[in-house]
């Protein structure tokens, strides 16, 4: 079965996130869907939601901290008000926009596996490493999993080119292919793919060797586009 997750980054408000929880919850309730779904909205749009067992709502980011003085961070005592127990860390965003390094990517892992939260970990290469071939490229994916134990029980990956998040260019099947291969050869856990993945091409990418679902930002935001992505995945 796919898993399918819904990254909002810094897109709707509480109101316009529990009008999409509630839809997608109601259709894979009347549908039976069986995938595994995520939703990871803005932290201020965080809150009890009732859910289906195989929906999960999860933190795009939280502090490696129960509380504490961490200006504009959250920590466990605020998501466990909610009873979130997934978060993702290590997205590129989070790598290239907000800093964050493989150190204190790492620290965050292994304070959020020690609480058994399911982790969805990112990894992928900018454009400049891309284009030194594969060689290159697994070397920089393998550097993003240093301090990280990939052996953890509940952890998911995804691979997300940098250069094909937001941009509208996915990765080729070719691409797609050889990094997972090469990944899945190391390490057995479920991988995602992420970057430009659209209503059209989900189903696709969704069936190629190696990749178990995808995690998808621009093209899940509309809930009717990502109702739609659930229909074309349902069987895969
Ligand atoms: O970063 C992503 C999901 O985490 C992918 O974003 P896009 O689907 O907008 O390329």
């Amino acid at each position: 079965m796919a898993i399918i997750a819904s990254n909002f980054k810094t897109n709707h408000t509480r109101k316009s996130t529990n009008e999409f929880i509630q839809t997608v919850n109601n259709y894979l309730v009347e549908n039976k869907i069986s995938s595994e779904v995520y939703v990871f909205p803005t932290s201020t749009s965080l809150d009890t939601f009732q859910t289906v067992s195989n929906f999960f709502v999860g933190a795009q980011n939280a502090y490696a901290t129960k509380n504490g003085s961490f200006t504009g961070e959250i920590g466990t005592e605020q998501l466990d008000e909610f009873n979130i127990k997934t978060i993702l860390i290590g997205h590129s965003e989070r790598r290239h926009i907000l800093g964050e390094t493989q150190e204190e990517i790492a620290k965050k892992f292994n304070f959020y596996k020690e609480l058994g939260y399911k982790i969805i970990y990112c990894i992928g290469e900018p454009l400049e490493v891309k284009q030194q071939g594969l060689e290159k490229t697994l070397e920089y994916i393998y550097e993003q999993f240093i301090g990280i134990d990939t052996n953890y029980e509940n952890l998911i990956l995804a691979y997300e080119p940098v250069w094909a998040i937001g941009t509208g260019v996915t990765a080729t099947n070719e691409d797609i292919i050889n990094v997972h291969g090469a990944i899945k050869e190391k390490i057995s856990k479920p991988l995602l793919y992420g970057g430009s993945v659209k209503v059209n091409n989900v189903r696709e990418i969704c069936s190629l060797n190696g990749v178990d679902g995808a995690l998808i930002g621009t093209a899940s935001w509309i809930k009717e586009d990502f109702i739609q992505i659930l229909k074309n995945t349902k069987d895969i």
